[in-house]
């Protein structure tokens, strides 16, 4: 593989002074292409992008592509079959930063019972959910939050999901026995948050016992898969497959399920689909914090509800000079989980692999994508989405810098970003989303 790898424009965005409570988008015209100009913020402040004013399309198979990984969970398979997963990772991420993994190795029972189980917990009516309150009960902001209680996007309206999460506890770590958990080094620890007598998940057992079995089962799954898809990131930038092997040992992991209403009929039915509807966004515009993002979507919704933000270079630049993106959808996926970068992976490769903005907007009246969905959207459906997503960082105490192998130093590239630890990095994160008068509704930090 040729190394440096070269700067990925997909990572660059107009920096701007904040101003919450500032339309999120706003009408503007180039030479002959309509746009809108998307705020949101990012990991280096405030940032606006200049989106095409026109309903959201398919990606393409290239655009998101799909790959598949069974060589990670074959012992037999040889380094050379790992380094094309590899190469096919480096190219998604110099693309969009968004894939499909295929044949993962996580079983659909595994993943369909944590689904039902799920939308057992949030089709409850609210005071059964109350005392899982993450606002009311939880140190940390674990457990439910109820709709409209959460603003990723300062720019733009409340969230309509409804969430719960928690973070990483090593007592559910199938890797680590008992005599490890008690052996846990106390620098480590220190960052361990875990909400006392097993909250959240105690206030969640009496009318709905197997919500909390099925989705740490399925936690436990995909932390194993969050470990093997590492090497496979490391591999990608030209790093030894095993190099960050001791970076994950307890890894910032934070997982979040997402239960969707539908988005009103009138936005619904809006011509475009490109204005963030100040109060009717599922989940705003973002970029998520960490190094990785798993998500598993709903394959029973109807199918128009992730998009992702790419570049349009047919659509040439703004008068300004800005390149202008478009949105895309990711469509779900039986059988595949959705990957996507996060902000700490865009900073340690030198904005290589970029931290890829998208939202969520869940339109009841939305139309099948191709090959999907159809006989089930044809169906009666309330509407209802679920998703879950898992949020990969490295160890809380862990400080990654720009990889070398990301700066072309010969041709005069300097490291972008200091070193910063991963905890710091959170920190960082929440505080510059809470400044801008987004995050938790109620003023607590989000899972993520
Ligand atoms: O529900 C989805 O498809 C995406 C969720 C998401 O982006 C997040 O929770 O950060
Ligand atoms: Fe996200």
């Amino acid at each position: 593989m040729s190394l440096p790898l070269q700067p990925n424009p997909m990572s660059t965005a107009t920096t701007e002074t904040p101003g919450a409570g500032t339309p999120a988008a706003q009408p503007s015209t180039t030479t002959d292409t309509k746009t809108v100009t998307l705020r949101l913020s990012s990991a280096n402040g405030p940032v606006t992008r200049t989106v095409l004013s026109q309903p959201p399309r398919e990606a393409l198979p290239h655009e998101i592509p799909i790959i598949n990984i069974s060589a990670l969970t074959n012992p037999s398979a040889t380094l050379a079959e790992r380094q094309s997963i590899a190469d096919q990772i480096r190219t998604a991420a110099l693309t969009n930063g968004f894939f499909y993994i295929t044949e993962h190795g996580i079983p659909a029972s595994v993943t369909s019972a944590a689904h039902s189980s799920s939308l057992s917990f949030f089709r409850q009516p609210v005071e059964q959910k109350q005392p899982a309150n993450a606002a009311l009960y939880s140190k940390y902001n674990f457990g439910w939050k109820p709709p409209q209680s959460q603003r990723i996007n300062p720019f733009e309206g409340a969230d309509l999901r409804e969430t719960f999460s928690w973070r990483y506890d090593p007592a559910y770590d199938p890797s680590l026995s008992a005599d490890d958990v008690d052996r846990i080094p106390e620098e480590v620890k220190k960052y361990i948050q875990i909400d006392e007598g097993d909250f959240p998940w105690s206030a969640t057992t009496k009318d709905t016992p197997e919500f909390k079995r099925d989705v740490i089962k399925l936690f436990q799954d995909v932390l194993e898969l969050g470990r093997l898809l590492g090497r496979s990131f490391a591999l990608s930038l030209g790093l030894d497959e095993h190099d960050w092997d001791g970076k994950f040992t307890y890894p910032g992991v934070g997982m979040a399920v997402n239960w969707y209403p539908p988005l009103p009929p009138s936005t619904a039915t809006s011509p475009t689909n490109t204005e963030p509807a100040e109060k009717n966004v599922s989940i705003g515009s973002h970029t998520d914090f960490q190094l990785f993002t798993l998500l598993y979507q709903d394959p029973s919704s109807p199918a128009t509800a992730l998009q992702v933000l790419s570049r349009c270079p047919e659509a040439g630049r703004t008068p300004g000079g800005e390149e202008i993106y478009q949105w895309l959808y990711a469509k779900p996926i039986p059988g595949t989980f959705v990957v996507n970068f996060g902000d700490y992976m865009q900073r340690i490769t030198n904005d290589r692999y970029p931290s890829t903005v998208h939202r969520v907007q869940n339109f009841l009246a939305a139309a099948p994508l191709s090959g999907i969905n159809e006989e089930r959207c044809a169906e009666e459906h309330n509407g209802e989405r679920l998703s879950m997503a898992f949020f990969f960082g490295f160890n809380q105490d862990e400080t990654v810098e720009v990889l070398d192998s990301c700066v072309d130093y010969a041709r005069g590239e300097k490291k972008k970003y200091e070193a910063v630890s991963c905890f710091e990095w959170n920190l960082r994160r929440f505080k510059a989303m809470h400044d801008l008068g987004s995050g938790n509704v109620n003023g607590a930090g989000k899972g993520s």
